[in-house]
């Protein structure tokens, strides 16, 4: 289960990620934990040396320009066209994975469903103007600019300032204003305050890049976000994990969920450099926020109590002492700590418990829940969708049906 999330979830959030697996959404924190990558990724240059083509060897469809202005084997690649316009900085081997990547589906919400505000201590940010449901998928966007990771680490600031300039400079003019509101004053900047982490070409050396998303990057941190967000290639993905109220705030997590208070408001001053107000942080009574803490701490032990359990002789059925119950309890301290956007491993993991312990009437609830905790975590390419879409729909006929009390 938790090899399935992570591989489907090239860059979201997961309950299954350690704590020091930081954000897809933490610059600073993103370079220090790109060292060995980097190391990695230079060893690994060399031997891809030989395969690597030369960047203009990959012919681009109609619109496309580019490759211009390179360094090394990464040049910018751009197009008006393309949805709302996309520069990239980049190889041409992923020039033209990208080039050739659909447009996304659905543009998301209406315009006129949300607004731009300022929140005091936060700048701007984005707000609800209608009741926005559990589940509404509020933007689907492509990045309009997209820089290669090592690149943007390593190239002489004054050319890199002069490269993303020009790769601004050629998005449509809409799109360029909008990336221009950005927060940060040098381009640099921008990229380094908004982007997103993308990882464009699977496991292959420079795959990962920063990509900026105007819209999305107006949204504030909360730690107890009403947004998730998922990112699938090139494709960012944010879904309604709670339904919001008009005039609420519209808001996603830039840190790893399930953190205690401290180590929350240590990373964000230290990845992000800003300290945290969001109500969960700034105005929770003491008394509250240990409370907060105790359920974390519960969490965590009891994941690693079920885990332990349920992997007990490297198989699902070996492990002695899980009871259904444990993760109804999880799903209920998730709820009490309105970590709405990382219940779908709980819930497909309550589903296949009571499942194995043959009680047919909650494995039906808690996999209806998984179905469609995984369709807004995860999105439709989820593995384990097909599988709790049947435990939904058919308990007796799934696999982990009574294979616990049969094993007993
Ligand atoms: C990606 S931007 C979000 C939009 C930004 N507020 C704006 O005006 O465009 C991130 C910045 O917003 C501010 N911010 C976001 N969430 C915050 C929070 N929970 N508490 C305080 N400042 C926050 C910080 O200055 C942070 O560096």
């Amino acid at each position: 289960l938790q090899e399935n999330i992570e591989k489907h979830t090239t860059c979201s959030w997961s309950p299954f990620l350690r704590e020091d697996q930081l954000s897809c959404a933490a610059p600073k924190a993103k370079r220090q934990h790109e060292t060995n990558v980097r190391d990695n990724t230079q060893k690994l240059e060399k031997n891809y040396d030989g395969l690597y083509q030369s960047p203009s060897d990959y012919k681009l469809p109609p619109f496309w320009k580019g490759p211009e202005k390179c360094f090394r084997k990464f040049c910018l690649f751009t197009n008006q066209d393309h949805g709302e316009g996309m520069s990239l900085i980049t190889t041409g081997r992923i020039a033209y994975l990208a080039a050739n990547s659909p447009i996304p589906s659905t543009p998301g919400l209406e315009p006129t469903a949300y607004y731009e505000a300022e929140v005091p201590g936060k700048g701007a940010g984005l707000f609800a103007n209608r009741t926005i449901r559990k589940g509404e998928i509020i933007f689907q966007r492509h990045p309009v600019l997209a820089v290669q990771f090592t690149l943007h680490l390593d190239l002489d600031p004054q050319a890199r300032e002069e490269l993303y300039q020009v790769a601004i400079n050629r998005l449509p003019e809409a799109t360029r204003a909008r990336f221009v509101r950005q927060i940060g004053t040098t381009a640099y900047d921008k990229v380094e305050q908004n982007a997103f982490r993308l990882f464009l070409d699977g496991d292959h050396t420079h795959s990962s890049h920063l990509g900026l998303f105007p819209e999305v990057s107006k949204m504030n941190h909360d730690c107890r976000p009403n947004i998730h967000y998922r990112i699938a290639n090139l494709t960012h993905t944010t879904v309604a994990v709670r339904d919001t109220p008009p005039g609420d705030e519209l808001t996603v997590s830039y840190i790893y969920g399930k953190t205690l208070h401290a180590d929350r408001q240590t990373q964000l001053r230290n990845y992000w450099g800003f300290n945290c107000t969001c109500s969960q942080c700034s105005t929770l009574p003491t008394p509250k926020a240990d409370a907060s803490d105790g359920r974390i701490r519960q969490i965590r032990a009891l994941e690693n109590e079920i885990e332990t359990l349920l992997t007990a002789q490297g198989t699902i059925k070996g492990g002695e002492g899980a009871r259904p119950e444990m993760n109804g309890a999880l799903v209920g301290l998730y709820l009490a700590e309105r970590l709405d956007a990382y219940l779908a491993p709980t819930y497909t993991r309550a589903a296949l418990l009571h499942s194995m312990f043959g009680d047919e009437e909650r494995a039906r609830v808690f996999a209806a829940e998984a179905v469609a905790a995984l369709e807004r975590e995860v999105g439709l390419m989820a593995m384990d969708l097909e599988s709790m879409r049947r435990l939904a729909g058919d308990p007796r006929g799934h696999w982990s049906w009574g294979i616990r009390v049969a094993a007993n």
